[in-house]
């Protein structure tokens, strides 16, 4: 080899090899991606987490998609001339409403990204939280100022059936999820919040991680007023955090929390704006967002932690 092709050849085995104790620590894990509408606003940056979740799973990890879809929800009724209102973070769905949610996330957006997936091999195969009992919900009534308000076809995950998606993964597949429900009581189909499908899909499947992509950095300290980043924290500070949260961030975080407390290794929230920060999140030290994990167990002789 000549010397100039060593060193341009050379960095680049440094880098694979940096990968080794991730792709060894990661093997055969699963792990739950939630991708934000607000992240997937840009064609080069769907094309760059199709990649990205092809190489997880060429790579020995179990990678299950869900996805939003909020800001493609909010043109499309805006186009059928209904108004977008959300309250408690969540969104007032019609049964009008409802119709145009459903159509929006599983069949344009699902459908897209089932599409990307899919030029990289026959890999990604969609489903919606209402096929095979995966996701199922009720109505969801918030409580705002003390009182429960209606605000229609929003469910609550009251059951999570694991086994359409285990099946694809156990086939070498990647699903890719939308977050809509079925209710068992009254047979109505529920909008779900994706952030809230993804933590509970993330929970049940015992993933090792959970990882949120949204259009900011991560979950800022003092937001709107300042742009420094939380890092890393644990449960219950995060939970702690969680009354002073506002808009997107509270389903996000929320969602972190039940993640972790149901037994995912770490819930972390990291920038989708960012090519390839996914790849920099699971296989390198450089991790770019905000990391959520359980509590720490004291220390010491008969130290009881929590779990
Ligand atoms: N503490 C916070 N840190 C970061 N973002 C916050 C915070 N509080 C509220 N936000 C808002 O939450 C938004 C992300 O949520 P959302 O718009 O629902 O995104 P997505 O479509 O990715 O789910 C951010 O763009 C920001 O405006
Ligand atoms: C009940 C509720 O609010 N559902 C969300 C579902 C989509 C979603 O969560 O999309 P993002 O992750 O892009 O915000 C909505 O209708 O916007």
């Amino acid at each position: 080899m000549s010397t100039t092709r060593k060193h341009t050849a050379l960095p680049k085995a440094q880098i694979l090899i940096e990968a080794l104790p991730w792709l060894v620590r990661h093997n055969g894990k699963t792990v739950v991606i939630k991708f934000g509408g607000n992240a997937m606003v840009d064609e080069d940056l769907k094309a760059a987490f199709a990649q990205d979740v092809v190489f997880l799973h060429h790579a020995g990890l179990k990678p299950v998609v869900v996805h939003g879809g909020g800001p493609q929800i909010s043109a499309a009724l805006d186009q059928h001339g209904i108004v977008s209102e959300f309250k408690a973070g969540l969104r007032v769905t019609t049964e009008d409403a409802m119709d145009v949610v459903r159509m929006v996330l599983a069949g344009q957006v699902q459908r897209e990204l089932v599409g990307l997936l899919n030029q990289h091999g026959p890999l990604a195969v969609g489903l919606t939280g209402e096929d095979a009992h995966t996701i199922t919900a009720t109505k969801h009534q918030p409580e705002i100022d003390g009182e429960l308000v209606d605000i229609g076809r929003v469910g609550e995950i009251t059951a999570i059936d694991t086994g359409a998606i285990e099946a694809l993964l156990a086939d070498g597949r990647i699903p890719v999820v939308s977050s809509i429900a079925r209710s068992q009581d009254d047979g109505h189909v529920y909008n779900v919040n994706a952030d809230t499908a993804a933590a509970a899909l993330a929970a049940a499947l015992g993933a090792e991680t959970l990882m949120v992509l949204t259009d900011v950095e991560g979950l800022y300290e003092d937001w709107p007023n300042s742009d420094e980043v939380i890092s890393r924290l644990t449960a219950s500070e995060l939970e702690r955090l969680l009354p002073d949260l506002s808009s997107g961030m509270v389903p996000k975080m929320e969602g972190c929390l039940h993640a972790v407390r149901g037994g995912v290794t770490t819930a972390r929230v990291i920038d989708g704006r960012v090519q390839h920060s996914i790849l920099l999140e699971i296989f390198t030290d450089e991790g770019i967002g905000t990391m959520v994990v359980a509590d720490e167990k004291p220390e010491g002789p008969g130290g009881q932690g929590e779990s």
